[in-house]
Parts: C-alpha cells; sequence; structure tokens
C-alpha cells in the first residue's frame, strides 16, 4: 500500500488517516490565534513560534521561527466566520458548531447554543438576521447545495451588527472566478440585496453591500473556508492520536473561515495538520518534528489520490499549480 494511501487530508475534507503522512514578523493580536502549547496540550504563554512570509512561487506561507517537535500544537486559531452546514443546523450550535446532546437547552428565534454565552455572542448578529427575511435567498442556497453563500449572509449580518468591520476579509487571497461563476453568484447577490433592503436597514449600514463586495467575499471564501469535521477529545489529549482517531463517514457540521490558517500553502505530503476537537476553534499541529525557518504546510486535499487526480482538483478547485516536493517527483 503506497504510503498515502490512508491518509486522507483536505482544507475541504479535513480528515487525517494515519501518523506517517499523516518576510515580516507575525503579529498574534491580528490574527486571534493563540500561543503554541506544549505536546499534552496545556497552554504556554508568548506569541505562537510562526511568522507569516513570502515564498518564491507560493505567495504568503507560514515558517516556523523554532523547532517544533511532532504532534506539538503550534497554535490555536478562532474562526472570522462560521457557518453550520444546512443539514447540521439542528445538531450543532448556531455559533460554534458544538455537537448538541439531547433537547438543546438554549434556544434563540428557532435556532439552538450550546451555552447562554453562545446564544449572547450570536444576538447581534442574529437580530440582523431575524429582520431580514433571507427565506428566498435560503431557498437558493439549498436548491443549489451552495454553502459560501450563506457564510457571506452571515458576514453580512455580523459587519450590519457591528461585530466586523467590512474589510474584514481583504488580506486573504481570492479566486479567479470565471465569467459563468459570477453570473451565477450575482442571481444570489441580488436576492441577498432584497432581503436586507425590504427590512428597511439604514443606506449607511448595507452601503458596503455592493455586487462587487460581494463576488470579492465569495472568491476569497473559496480558496480559505475550512469544512469542520469534529474530532472529539480534549486539548488534555496527545495530538497525534486525536488526528489519527478522526473518525470516516460523518458529515462536516460546517465551515469557517480563519485568518492565520489562511496563509498555510498545501503539500501532499505535509508536515502541518489542521483540527477542530468539540467546536470552531481550530488547532494547527506538526505531524513531524520541523526545524526552525521550514515553511509549514497542510493538506487540502484527500493526500491519497494519485498525481493526476491531485492535479485535477487542486487546479479546478483552489486553482494552482502544485509545487510541492511530492508533485515535483511525480509520485
Ligand atoms: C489558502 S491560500 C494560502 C496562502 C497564500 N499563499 C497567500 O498568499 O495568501 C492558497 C493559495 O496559495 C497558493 N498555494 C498554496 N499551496 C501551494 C502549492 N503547493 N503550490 C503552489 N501554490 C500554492 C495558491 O495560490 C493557492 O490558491
Amino acid at each position: 500500500m503506497s504510503r498515502f494511501a490512508l491518509s486522507r487530508y483536505s482544507r475541504c475534507f479535513s480528515r487525517l488517516k494515519t501518523l506517517h503522512y499523516l518576510n515580516q514578523p507575525f503579529a498574534p493580536s491580528l490574527f486571534s490565534s493563540s500561543a503554541a502549547s506544549d505536546r499534552d496540550g496545556a497552554c504556554q504563554t508568548g506569541p505562537p513560534p510562526i511568522r507569516v512570509g513570502l515564498t518564491e512561487s507560493a505567495g504568503r506561507a507560514v515558517f516556523a521561527t523554532r523547532g517544533i517537535g511532532a504532534g506539538d500544537l503550534i497554535h490555536t486559531a478562532k474562526p472570522v466566520v462560521v457557518c453550520p452546514s444546512l443539514n447540521s443546523m439542528d445538531s450543532v450550535c448556531y455559533l460554534c458548531l458544538k455537537k448538541l446532546m439531547g433537547s438543546p437547552k438554549f434556544q434563540d428565534r428557532g435556532v439552538s447554543y450550546c451555552s447562554r454565552e453562545c446564544q449572547e455572542n450570536a444576538k447581534g448578529f442574529n437580530d440582523v438576521e431575524t429582520r431580514a427575511d433571507s427565506s428566498s435567498f435560503a431557498d437558493y442556497c439549498r436548491t443549489h447545495n451552495f454553502k459560501y453563500p450563506l457564510m457571506v449572509k452571515r458576514l453580512c449580518c455580523m459587519i450590519i451588527s457591528g461585530a466586523l468591520p467590512a474589510d474584514s476579509l481583504d488580506i486573504l487571497q481570492p479566486a479567479a472566478l470565471s465569467s459563468e461563476m459570477i453570473s451565477k453568484i450575482e442571481d444570489g447577490y441580488g436576492l441577498l440585496w432584497n432581503a436586507f433592503r425590504k427590512a428597511n436597514f439604514k443606506d449607511d449600514d448595507v452601503a458596503f453591500l455592493t455586487k462587487q463586495w460581494y463576488t470579492a467575499m465569495l472568491a476569497r471564501i473559496r480558496i480559505n473556508a475550512f469544512r469542520i469535521d469534529l474530532v472529539g477529545g480534549s486539548c488534555g489529549e496527545d495530538l497525534l492520536s486525536l488526528a489519527a482517531a478522526a473518525v470516516e463517514g460523518e458529515g462536516a457540521v460546517g465551515h469557517a473561515v480563519y485568518m492565520l490558517p489562511s496563509f498555510y500553502n498545501h503539500d501532499c505530503d505535509p508536515n502541518a495538520h489542521i483540527l477542530w476537537l468539540q467546536n470552531a476553534d481550530a488547532r494547527l499541529m506538526t505531524l513531524r518534528d520541523v526545524e526552525e525557518g521550514e515553511e509549514l504546510r497542510i493538506c487540502y486535499i484527500d493526500a491519497s489520490m494519485g498525481y493526476e487526480a491531485r492535479q485535477t482538483l487542486l487546479s479546478q478547485g483552489f486553482g494552482f499549480c502544485c509545487n510541492c516536493l511530492r508533485c515535483q517527483s511525480g509520485d
């Protein structure tokens, strides 16, 4: 069996099936990511041992600023925007995506939360959501099985509520969209715009929501959204074991966009992995020993696929030709 055959990683299908395959300083406050920690998950103080810098052929990237041991937590990251999948709406927290066990105790205007705190934190954007009737937009997303427009809608509600500025995602790399994609996107834009217009928000509050802005956000979300599969477990457990224990077959509970994790480039034989334990808070961990100065890379796709299939997926889904060592070797 190929050494990749047991691996299944993905930015969209993030899951780890084996242990084997599993130049400016970084400003932690900008990315709301917390410090690196010991293997057992106990947090140390100080910034994460990484910096974001430029590569020669893959744009910006994340580099280790010191040696990091295999299976160590590099940093955690909170989502900027997170959205449950349509089929998980009733089974996960509307804000943090934690699985809801039994009958949810915290319910508000038709959605459920895992705690009073999540309910409170979601109140601002949920007020906006409730005021605007976006049922036509939701039908459009459901009919086409579109998930990213739902994230743009939540982003809009967060912006209108004052929780985020309209340029929050501007720093992220956008996908190149074909004219066919743009015309499909415009249908969704019209429906969402109508929903906010009919709800009589002040012109100033919705002025950011132009067709150009909507398209630019979808282009960024397309490249940078992570599909979230919860592994379970707790931060005190061994991360490599938790990653390896990710169970195949459970659907994604939702999607989220993060800041710092968006700067990790892809590798078909990665040295880092992203995982989620109980909720949408991400944990970046090493899969093997990493040296100071080494680029940290995760795998966006199923690493067990063959060369041709990987190239097709990376080029059609993410718009790039992979420059990793594995691809260069033709494996
Ligand atoms: C999520 S972003 C990663 C951060 C990005 N380099 C930046 O500057 O924002 C994904 C993009 O990075 C580039 N990239 C990531 N991995 C790559 C690889 N293995 N080979 C070539 N380009 C890559 C591609 O342009 C891809 O669309």
